[in-house]
């Protein structure tokens, strides 16, 4: 059953407003106006103002009082992380408001009310029938009070920061021209995902525009300095020349396996994606011939949206089996490196290219060298431990990521080391950025800062 959310009519008299406060309000998003409004039945509001008047239509975002999102962080929602990309966006451009209209608490319904209905939602209702079900309407809302305020700061036309076609059309029918809207693109999570989904298919709720995931694969970093996904990956989708990126998974005490292969590392079930998005930003993912041996990893991106780079595998005495899913599955091509005189099967699927390189040709730098005269310039060398350290003694890496497990394994096949034999013992430092997946712990260590 659909149900269109019921805005409440209006009253016919409108909400007035009067101006009763003017300040200033430092933030870490740099120096607001800060109007303080009343409106004709008493409740309060405020206003946070950027720049000055001249210039066209500016960023406006009217935003719904939300004391869980907004004040304490909620997840369940994505109103605190709204609020924070709006006043990024307008800090951005130095100029725009945002108008915080209280009252809007949980669509109108008032804060116990949405506390109730989140209760019925933890039952599996969801966030429209859970307001039916309290005998309340779906959207309450209002927006004369917003209008007002816009008018009285001498805005008639706005570009709105919003997701909500019915917010566009609240106000335009209050006299304020929406010259575009655009949503505020925050990443979906785990926590909000089914609210998220309900408000699109429910509500009418649209991203208006590209959301982060979808403009960093087109290499676009939007304005969202908090957002996770950008904080985490925007280095990377923003890259314009060669950037090779290592990564390796460990446990505690530094082993990828342990000796007999069995039992493996545990899997993280929720990686959050990143070893997937790591590929999918790249133009080539690379792995030593024994990562494959051991996981038979097609090296896919099928978890997140993106395309699967072109997949290599280093392999010098062609102990690659053919039907090995990393040769069979043709969802990008491969290059298997090999020494030039190993036999490799003469029939090999179309993606699939056989590169020869003189025996002991096979190091980092010439294996790179070859990748970017294909103009595959962005290079994840995802494992084994020996391949990665191997990019990693010779200087080539840009970032490492290096996740620890919370396991001990006490002996077993080596993760990342240093040859003591060919480099003078070495602490590798470099500013390091930490943050967790699941039970692992990722180190990111970014080799472009000298120190
Ligand atoms: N009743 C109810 N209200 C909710 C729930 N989750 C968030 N809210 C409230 O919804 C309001 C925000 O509305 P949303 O529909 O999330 O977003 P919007 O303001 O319509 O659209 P955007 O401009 O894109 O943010 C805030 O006042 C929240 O308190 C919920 O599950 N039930
Ligand atoms: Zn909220």
């Amino acid at each position: 059953m659909s149900v269109h959310p019921t805005q409440t009519e209006p009253p016919s008299a409108p909400v007035g407003v009067e101006r009763v406060a003017e300040t200033v309000l430092p933030t870490k998003y740099g120096v607001f106006r800060m109007l303080g409004y009343r409106d004709s039945g008493g409740t309060e509001h405020v206003a946070l103002v950027r720049g000055d008047d001249g210039g066209g239509a500016p960023l406006v975002r009217v935003h719904s009082e939300c004391l869980t999102g907004d004040a304490f962080g909620s997840w369940r929602c994505d109103c605190g992380e709204q609020l924070d990309a709006a006043l990024a966006a307008i800090s951005v451009e130095e100029r725009g408001v945002v108008v915080y209209v209280r009252g809007h608490e949980g669509r109108g319904i008032g804060l116990l009310a949405k506390l109730k209905a989140y209760a019925l939602q933890d039952q599996g209702v969801d966030t429209v029938d859970a307001n039916t079900e309290l005998g309340l309407p779906v959207d309450a809302r209002r927006y004369d009070q917003a209008a007002g305020i816009l008018r009285d700061l001498g805005i008639g036309a706005i570009r709105l920061l919003s997701g909500n076609p019915a917010k566009e059309e609240a106000l335009e029918a209050l006299g304020i021209a929406v010259v575009e809207r655009r949503g505020l693109g925050v990443s979906e999570r785990t926590e909000n995902a089914r609210y998220l989904r309900t408000k699109r298919a429910r509500m009418r709720h649209d991203p208006g525009g590209p959301d982060v995931w979808t403009s960093l694969l087109d290499g676009v970093v939007p304005e969202l300095p908090e957002d996770d996904l950008v904080r985490r990956y925007g280095y990377l989708a923003a890259a314009s020349g060669p950037i090779v990126v290592g990564h390796a998974r460990q446990s505690l005490d530094g082993f990828v396996a342990p000796r007999s292969h069995s039992p493996a590392l545990p899997q993280e079930p929720s990686d959050e994606g990143h070893v997937q998005r790591l590929r999918a930003l790249v133009d080539a993912v690379l792995v030593g011939v024994s990562t494959v041996l051991a996981e038979d990893d097609p090296l896919l991106v099928d978890e997140v949206p993106g395309d699967t780079p072109v997949r290599v595998v280093l392999d010098a005495t062609g102990m690659l089996p053919p039907d090995s899913r990393v040769l069979t599955d043709d969802a990008a091509p491969t290059l298997w490196l090999v020494a030039q005189d190993v036999d490799v099967p003469s029939t090999l699927a179309a993606s699939v290219e056989v590169v020869r390189l003189p025996a002991g040709a096979l190091d980092p730098t010439n294996v790179l060298d070859l990748l970017r005269q294909r103009d595959l310039d962005r290079v994840l060398v995802e494992g084994g431990g020996a391949t990665v350290s191997g990019f990693l003694e010779a200087g080539l890496l840009h970032r490492l990521y290096c996740t620890t497990v919370p396991v001990l394994i006490g002996d077993g096949i080596p993760g990342l080391r240093f040859s003591g034999a060919h480099a003078p013992v070495q602490i590798r430092t470099a500013p390091v950025r930490r943050f967790v997946l699941g039970h692992d712990t990722c180190s990111e260590f970014d080799f472009t800062v000298s120190q």
